[in-house]
């Protein structure tokens, strides 16, 4: 069930205050040590092909006041050489550092994406319910690639360009400190204008990836909902909603644009001034005999080695503030602890699967109220209980409650006389198997699927598995157990889904199975065949069942029935047999009478859907 969340309320968390300029970015530096080596050969090279790169000019000043006025020809033969040989150098040179950078990068990408992914992983079920997927798929996504951006280009051209603003700064003041001075003074407004402006553009570009992820989750969510959308006729509907976020996006990115497009006007202009000036009080040095014209060219030639470093600075400025902003959303994730972690003492997990609810409470994170209190239930060792109660009283969450997918508030969860949480959590969770009320598939073959039980199984495992949840139907499907059943297993029907779910629980022949509503999608008559199937395999293993209609309850010995406590919030009201209920429990009575005309419903339409198919 989908946490509630207080209208208006962004799921996102808002960005927290920024430590540093690239404070995030510097986080990143871990990912960056084992590449450490190729990384350091690629800034020798970039090195080495900057001052290549410088040399040429110099090179040409040399030849205008050297050969050319003496008409040395031997010396304007060697110096051509010297030009050719510098010329192959720079070639080879950057052909080695795109070799280098190719591969130290795409690594780097993968190392972050790899964490990422696997942290998601270990982040527990709370932080997934309250965190929008489109929001962490653009950070999976969008984000990660900000970041081989920066590495693979932004940061190359950064020191690239450091090197060579400073290496031609100090040459140019070296050839004639006035024109020097110009050009070093007229950085000076320059770099005031870009340092402000990059404040605002590193808002507006947090704000352009938080609405992606927003238009990410809008599509991802009306992909899944398509049967919903249409069967409801809300295409236009969806759509509006969807343009909405779409246009504000556009927005946002059209604020980042302009912001960028003030900081280019002025990065564009102010090379062009200079150069402007330099000629100017250049030529009138040269006309006076103060400089001479091969130091002029030369200067002028050096000058213009900075100007691609100047108009990239806007470029590389929004290059790395993206990469920044991208990093800064990649931790918050990364930065998130799971609540769920193992315990600092494994104790062993042995028995054969008694589970006891001790005075147990809970509440969802956020919530001050507890939705389940004093919960006290005992299951005997092969038992089977049936949770009974009004729909939203807290079924899913108490059973949701065994493997930990949340920790209990209140009391202790014990499974053979140990806090589950004092168990490993890998154990615990081979010891349970769930299989939950919305059946979940994934986009792969069914053995695939299956395996997710108990990946060890063999052949025979896999056919008794089958057997029990009555989905022989696997085995008419295209080929049989490879075939794939699409995107969370839309290629099914609900009770086909349902049927797998369930053999995919009994398959690790678990000490406990936890079943939430089991049979809900199923007609008549395969939920016969089930429940006749799951009767032998819960007479071999504890079992805890969410159970809405008669038959379901049918398969417990026991029935638990909850329902509101006295001081508010849900608790057990009721326990015993199914027909002691049935005499003794007017309310029991109550909720099945009411789910029975519900089923019958729900059958009538599951008959009427196999009969269209
Ligand atoms: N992740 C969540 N965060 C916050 N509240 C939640 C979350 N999941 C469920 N709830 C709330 O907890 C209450 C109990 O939900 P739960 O799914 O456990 O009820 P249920 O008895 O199984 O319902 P049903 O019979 O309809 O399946 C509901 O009010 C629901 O809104």
């Amino acid at each position: 069930m989908p946490s509630p969340l207080p209208p208006g309320s962004s799921p996102v968390p808002s960005p927290p205050k920024p430590t540093g300029q690239f404070a995030s970015l510097w986080r990143l530096r871990r990912y960056a040590q084992p590449y450490r080596g190729k990384l350091v050969v690629m800034f020798a090279v970039a090195l080495a092909s900057t001052l290549i790169g410088v040399a040429v000019p110099l090179l040409t000043s040399t030849v205008i006041n050297g050969p050319l006025r003496t008409g040395d020809r031997d010396a304007l033969w060697l110096l051509g050489l010297y030009a050719l040989l510098f010329g192959l150098a720079e070639a080879v040179l950057i052909l080695t550092r795109r070799l280098t950078l190719a591969s130290s990068v795409l690594g780097i990408e993968r190392d972050i994406r790899d964490d990422l992914y696997e942290h998601l992983q270990h982040l527990d079920v709370g932080f997934h319910d309250s965190w929008q997927s489109g929001q962490l798929v653009s950070r999976m996504t969008s984000d990660i690639s900000s970041i081989r951006r920066f590495f693979g280009f932004a940061l190359i051209f950064l020191v690239v360009n450091s090197i060579t603003f400073v290496s031609v700064g100090v040459l140019l003041i070296a050839i004639d400190p006035l024109l020097g001075g110009i050009v070093v003074l007229f950085g000076v407004p320059l770099s005031i204008v870009v340092f402000r402006y990059e404040k605002v553009y590193r808002r507006n570009i947090r704000a352009v990836q938080d609405q992606q992820g927003e238009v990410a989750t809008d599509v991802e969510e009306s992909a899944l909902g398509i049967r919903a959308i249409k069967s409801f006729g809300r295409r236009d509907l969806f759509f509006s909603r969807y343009d909405d976020k779409a246009v504000h996006l556009r927005t946002l990115q059209l604020r980042q644009i302009r912001t960028l497009a003030q900081i280019w006007a002025w990065i564009i202009a102010q090379p062009q001034t200079v150069l402007a000036l330099l000629t100017l009080f250049g030529v009138a040095a040269t006309a006076s005999g103060k400089l001479s014209l091969g130091t002029l060219v030369a200067f002028v030639a050096l000058y213009q080695m900075l100007i691609w470093p100047i108009e990239s600075s806007g470029w590389l400025l929004a290059a790395s503030q993206e990469a920044n902003t991208a990093a800064e959303r990649i931790f918050e994730v990364l930065d998130t602890q799971p609540t769920i972690v193992e315990p600092d003492a494994v104790r062993p997990s042995t028995g054969a699967g008694r589970l006891e609810f001790e005075n147990v409470g809970f509440s969802y994170p956020g919530s001050d109220e507890l939705l389940l209190t004093g919960i006290n239930l005992v299951i005997e060792p092969g038992e089977t209980l049936a949770v009974v109660g009004p729909t939203g009283c807290g079924k899913t969450t108490l059973t949701s409650l065994v493997p930990r997918l949340y920790d209990v508030t209140e009391g202790r969860v014990l499974l053979d006389g140990v806090d589950v949480r004092e168990l490993s959590l890998a154990d615990l969770r081979t010891r349970v198997a769930c299989a939950f009320e919305d059946p979940t598939l994934f986009s792969a073959s069914v053995r695939e699927n299956l395996a997710l039980g108990r990946p060890d199984a063999d052949e025979e495992q896999v056919a008794e598995a089958l057997r029990v949840a009555q989905a022989q139907y696997v085995h008419d499907l295209p080929w049989g157990l490879d075939t794939r059943v699409g995107e969370q297993g839309m290629s099914l029907s609900g009770g086909q889904r349902q049927r797998l779910a369930l053999a995919r629980a009994v398959l690790g022949r678990p000490t406990m199975l936890v079943l939430d509503d089991p049979l809900s999608a199923l007609d008549i008559h395969t939920e016969g065949l089930v429940e006749q199937a799951l009767r032998s395999v819960l007479s071999e293993t504890t079992g805890l069942v969410v159970a809405h209609r008669p038959s379901t309850v049918l398969l417990a010995d026991r029935v638990a029935v909850l329902g509101p406590a006295p001081g508010g919030g849900t608790t057990v009201v009721a326990e015993g047999t199914h027909h002691e209920l049935l005499e003794t429990n007017a309310v029991y009575r109550d909720l099945l009478s009411q789910s029975s005309e519900l089923a019958e419903l729900a059958d009538l339409t599951d008959l009427a859907e196999e009969a269209v198919r």
